[in-house]
């Protein structure tokens, strides 16, 4: 069970693993039970999406649905439920062309906070053990989500380093990714570039002063400490349900659509060091007086 610690030998390898490449996979880290329950409670609030309700915007960071994801449903989805529909589900007059239930690419970004499952996964001992170990001094819960890829319509995540999205100065972002099903290249499994976590954050995704509209914005990086990226030494990462993947913010991470019969169901969250000035230009901006979900602090 999750309040159970770790093996310290365990910490110790994964971290090292981790610091040399920029991710992680500890196997088995949710029991059978625990998968059961975050996939009951998963599959409830897909049950609980009010189509009528819904501004039935898809989620995409590729370029179809760039319109989509400054929308102010996107930006209001910081600490609640929220539904992002898959490009496929969607006909051109709005309307759901598959069940709800397999129209949905990802649920977001409060999980940690409104569903009292992923609070206590996200929050155990467990995971505190691992972000000490990762060396995280006041680590703050940023964001979750589950993302769906649903079976052949699942979406693709292109390739990107989460610090672009959650942005600290230093770039702080770490990772927290589990299956809740199997996950092989043909549902779309994760898939990262070892050593990568050495390439600099050249981007950084923020809200527009005005309005609901969000942008790219670039970073001053010197080229000279942009190493070669070569983007056939992606490793896939096909893990059994019940496995945590460890990603850094820095490391390049994508996965392919899935064309498959299968499902891919897993939970993901990001921590960012409460330790730097939250940046007022993070497309996530926490309402005035709340805090960020803390870890602990060292
Ligand atoms: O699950 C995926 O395919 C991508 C997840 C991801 O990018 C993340 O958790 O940072
Ligand atoms: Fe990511």
């Amino acid at each position: 069970m999750a309040s159970e610690l770790l093996d310290n030998t365990l910490i110790e390898e994964t971290v090292n693993f981790f610091d040399k490449n920029g991710g992680a996979v500890i196997p088995n880290f949710l029991s059978a039970e625990e998968v059961k329950e975050l996939r009951q409670e998963a599959a409830k609030m897909l049950s609980e999406l009010d189509v009528s309700t819904h501004p039935m915007t898809v989620f995409s960071t590729g370029t179809a649905g760039k319109e989509h994801v400054g929308d102010k449903y996107f930006l209001d989805s910081w600490n609640n439920i929220s539904y992002f529909l898959e490009e496929g589900a969607v006909n051109q007059e709005g309307k759901l062309v598959v069940d709800k239930e397999r129209s949905v690419n990802k649920i977001g970004h409060g999980l940690h906070m409104v569903n009292d499952s992923f609070k206590r996964i996200s929050c155990s001992d467990k995971i505190a053990q691992i972000a000490k170990g990762l060396g995280m001094k006041d680590p703050r819960v940023l964001q979750s989500m589950l993302i769906f890829k649903q079976p052949e319509i699942g979406g693709e995540v292109p390739p990107h380093q989460d610090s672009t999205f959650l942005y600290t100065d230093p770039p702080s972002a770490r990772g927290f990714w589990f299956a809740l099903e199997d996950c092989t290249l043909s549902n779309g499994c994760l898939e990262y570039l070892p050593g990568s976590h050495s390439v600099p954050i050249r981007s950084r995704f923020v809200r527009k002063s005005e309005g609901y509209g969000t942008t790219f914005e670039d970073l001053p990086v010197d080229e000279k400490d942009i190493p070669e990226i070569d983007n056939s030494k992606y490793v896939p990462l096909e893990v059994k349900a019940g496995s945590l993947v460890l990603i850094h913010g820095n490391v390049l991470h994508r996965s392919s659509p899935n064309l498959s019969k299968d499902s891919r169901w897993i939970y993901t969250f990001h921590c960012i060091e409460g330790d730097y000035p939250y940046d007022k230009k993070n497309w996530l901006q926490p309402s005035p007086g709340l805090e960020l979900t803390r870890l602990y602090k060292n």
